[in-house]
């Protein structure tokens, strides 16, 4: 049996006084996406750092495909591709050109006019790299990172700085390398990339795991696990409304004209709700009855919002 993509032990790393990663564990299944979820400073980067063999722990153990980074970084270089944090290249390099230095290193490459038209990049392969836009630099270090068919891809914040049409290439080429059996570990800040893409989602604070699961398991509550959500005029009497449904319902303004009715949503609920709203005159707009976002769950664990 072929070892995990990942395997990561008790891994701590220091920055002098700064504990940047703190016992950390995590295993990643060949062939999945897993996102490493976290508000800024939590340890993402440091950890990914140190499975691409950049950064050496100073406690814990990590594997990747079976390999010591620290140690055996000339046999995984082939086999892994690493997009890291805000890019880079030099600046008078075209586009296509630093593409094809970069597939000229890998033993089978894919084509590199092909992958940069698969990422909206055709038309900018003549443009310095200092030129492209911050989106555009961004693509490019992905492509860097998958033109030589990688097994596992480490992609640090991929979609950081990007609009929403190159989001979403970003993310449809995830899913292809997904369903080519590529494992990809990203890190992110932003909950629907990790809802969307990911099969196992990691939640650090502190450098330390503080919730792993599938997104769905993160998100689901117990029982019916069903949420509902309104926006109204702020300031509505959320007591008042509380009294309306049966005991136990709680009802917050989780922030200015947000609304969200806590407790198991059936029918009634519903119904009472809009009743409550219509008899004061308050039209309930985007009402919605779904699961916990990975956001909430996030701010129940830690008190703290996921963007900080
Ligand atoms: N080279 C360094 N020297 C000193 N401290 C560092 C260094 N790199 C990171 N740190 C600190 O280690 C902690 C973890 O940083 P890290 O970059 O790993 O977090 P992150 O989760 O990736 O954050 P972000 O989302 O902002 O990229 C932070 O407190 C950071 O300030």
């Amino acid at each position: 049996m072929s070892a995990p993509a990942v395997e990561i032990t008790g891994l701590v790393k220091r920055y002098g006084p700064t504990t940047a990663v703190d016992g950390l564990d995590l295993r990643m299944e060949r062939g999945s996406v897993l996102a490493l979820l976290g508000p800024n400073g939590a340890g993402k980067t440091t950890t990914v750092e140190i499975c691409e063999g950049f950064l050496n722990p100073d406690a814990g153990s990590v594997r990747v495909l079976g390999l010591d980074p620290a140690r055996d970084g000339a046999a995984l270089r082939p086999r892994v591709g690493v997009m890291p944090q805000g890019g880079g290249a030099y600046p008078g390099v075209r586009a296509g050109e630093m593409l094809r230095l970069v597939a000229s290193c890998a033993a089978n490459p894919l084509d590199p006019a092909w992958l940069l038209d698969v990422l909206g990049l055709a038309s900018a392969r003549r443009t310095p790299f200092k030129r492209l836009s911050g989106g555009q630099q961004q693509r490019l270090s992905l492509a860097c990172a998958l033109i030589g068919r990688p097994e596992l891809v480490f992609l640090d914040e991929p979609t950081a700085g990007m609009d929403p049409q190159a989001r979403r290439l970003v993310w449809d080429l995830v899913t292809a390398l997904r369903a080519d059996g590529v494992s990809v570990l990203l890190t992110t800040h932003l909950m629907e990339e990790a809802e969307t893409l990911a099969d196992s989602v990691v939640i650090v604070d502190h450098g330390k795991v503080v919730l792993a699961g599938s997104p769905q398991a993160l998100t689901v509550e117990s029982g019916d696990a069903a949420q509902l959500r309104f926006k109204a005029r702020t300031r509505l009497d959320t007591a008042l409304l509380s009294t309306a449904l049966p005991e136990g319902y709680v009802v917050r303004e989780s922030s200015p004209g947000a609304y969200l009715v806590e407790g198991a949503v059936d029918p009634q609920v519903v119904s009472a709700v809009t009743s409550w709203c219509a008899q004061q005159g308050v039209l309930p707009e985007e009402l919605q009855v779904g699961r916990r976002t990975l956001e909430e769950v996030f701010l129940e664990l830690t008190g703290r919002e996921l963007r900080a």
